[in-house]
């Protein structure tokens, strides 16, 4: 057994990595291990290859939208294979970037799969180590599926590493992964189809504003089953057949890839959780708002493997990790801040949120003042040649403060965050509307959004 860490951190992803990197830097003794390349599920398997291959989507998408406006897309086409080596040229770097800055900061960098041995003890693919503390920061995974044949989906992953991308592609599930990979495809000359056994997707966004997205969808190729399960896949020479049930019927689906995007849980059942006392389920790691175990005080948890009110998101996975890590230096008790953290789905064009959702807001007894603009017409997207975008905005009749913003159109992934500061920070919507932006830019839409 080696001797005493301070603080091992599981998992250099967003999380861990921002933990680790204030620990080490304030001068404990520190290591971080990950059974994979460091860099976790963002940067090389999540957020950033995604958006690299999405700009070839917008490209092309650009392009047809200005068809009979001056420009001529002709025959212009995603070349699969040189868009994943652009991606590749991000994200091989990663892992040894990040070593560097955390070896930089005095961290040890422990390579393999890590397994609680004891409430102050694990290993590392046989070799022991004793910590006064630990942060889980395992990620997530996705969720098991159990209909006969689910194996034989790729998931988000494998997606992101295709070599070549084939003509019919069945997304299962009809959440973030589904909606966004679908939109890469469709644009890249396939043909997806998104199976959701549930009547609205992308469950978290604006109703309305969804349904808009899923008619442009449609506009560019991508199908939408509702409210259907997948009952079976079985593959015959390399192509899948899906079969499907809607209430009482049955039919299939001839596919050449079946992609999971049926939603993930946390990346716990390697861990041997019960060996160090830890109270865990599918959501993550049961913590205290402050991010302690609630069950071993020698264990912190962040990010998608931590059962939190943060979303499953990067910028929450990086908030959790710092303030899980400053909680231990200090023998402290802050609670991390989740106000006014944006979140977008990366479809061309994208839909994002921020704050409440309509029915959340009235529900929670809100006057609120709903203010719906179909932007579709305004001059940033008839400059572009967009037809479809709106917004929603959300500002409580009692104070003026905006409550919630839901956005629908290109840029808006950049628009969002505005609302975003401005519910971190409680303004109200005059307030807001009292910056000046840029003109012309999507910044400057906002003042007549409020
Ligand atoms: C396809 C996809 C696209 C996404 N796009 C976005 C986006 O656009 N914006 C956004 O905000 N979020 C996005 N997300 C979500 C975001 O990636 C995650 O919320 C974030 O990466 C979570 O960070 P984390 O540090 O908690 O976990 P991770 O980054 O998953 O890191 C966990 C690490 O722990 C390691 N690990 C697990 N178990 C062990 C063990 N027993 N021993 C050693 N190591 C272990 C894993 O190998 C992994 O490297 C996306 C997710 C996916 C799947
Ligand atoms: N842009 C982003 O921020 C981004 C992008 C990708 C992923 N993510 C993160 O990763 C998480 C996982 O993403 P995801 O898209 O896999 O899940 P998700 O939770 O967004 O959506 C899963 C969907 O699958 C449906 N579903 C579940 N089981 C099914 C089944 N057997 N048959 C048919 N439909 C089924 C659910 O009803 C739901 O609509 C997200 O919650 C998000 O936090 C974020």
């Amino acid at each position: 057994m080696s001797e005493n860490y301070d603080l091992i951190v599981i998992g250099a992803g967003m999380a861990g990595v921002a933990a680790a990197n204030k620990c080490g830097a304030a001068g404990w003794r520190v290591a971080i291990v990950d059974a994979l390349p460091y860099g976790g599920t963002c940067a090389l398997r999540g957020c950033d290859p995604k958006k690299i291959l999405r700009r070839g989507a917008e490209i092309i998408d650009s392009a047809r939208l200005m068809q009979g406006k001056g420009i001529d897309p002709g025959d212009l086409s995603i070349n699969w294979a040189d868009l994943m080596a652009h991606k590749r040229g991000f994200t091989d770097p990663v892992p040894d970037k990040m070593e560097k800055g955390l070896l930089g900061n005095g961290v040890e960098t422990l390579h393999g799969a890590a397994r609680f041995t004891g409430s102050n003890t694990l290993e590392v693919d046989g070799t022991a180590y004793r910590s006064e503390r630990f942060l889980v920061a395992a990620g997530a995974m996705p969720r098991p599926l159990s209909f006969t044949g689910a194996d034989l989906a790729i998931d988000s992953t494998d997606f992101l590493n295709l070599e070549a991308l084939p003509k019919r592609v069945l997304f299962i599930g009809g959440g973030f992964v589904s909606f966004e990979f679908a939109h890469i495809a469709a644009r890249a000359g396939a043909n997806p189809i998104i199976v959701d056994r549930g009547a609205r997707p992308l469950r978290g966004f604006d109703p309305d504003l969804v349904e808009m997205l899923i008619e442009r969808g449609t506009g560019i190729g991508v199908d939408l089953m509702r409210e259907t399960e997948i009952v079976s896949v079985a593959e015959t020479n390399g192509a899948f057949t899906v079969e499907v049930k809607s209430g009482d019927q049955t039919w299939t689906v001839e596919t050449d890839l079946v992609v999971h995007g049926a939603g993930r849980v946390a990346a716990l059942a390697d861990l041997n959780l019960e060996a160090a006392g830890v109270d865990y389920s599918d959501k993550g790691i049961v913590v205290a708002p402050h991010l302690q175990s609630t069950t071993s005080s020698a264990v912190y948890a962040a990010g998608d493997s931590a059962d939190t009110d943060g979303m499953p998101l990067t910028p929450v996975a990086v908030i959790e990790g710092k303030v899980a890590a400053s909680n231990m230096l200090k023998d402290a008790q802050a609670v991390p801040d989740y106000a006014g953290i944006p979140t977008a789905v990366f479809t061309v064009p994208e839909v994002a949120r921020v704050g409440m959702l309509e029915s959340e807001a009235k529900d929670a007894g809100h006057d609120v003042d709903v203010r719906f603009t179909d932007t579709g017409g305004w001059y940033s997207n008839y400059r572009i040649g967009e037809t479809s975008a709106a917004a929603k905005v959300l500002v409580d009749k009692s104070n003026g403060k905006i409550l919630g913003a839901h956005l629908f159109g290109p840029e808006y992934g950049e628009l969002i965050n505005f609302f975003g500061l401005a519910i971190k920070l409680g303004l109200t919507a005059k307030q807001l509307r009292s910056m000046t932006a840029a003109y012309p830019s999507v910044g400057s839409d906002l003042g007549s959004l409020l």
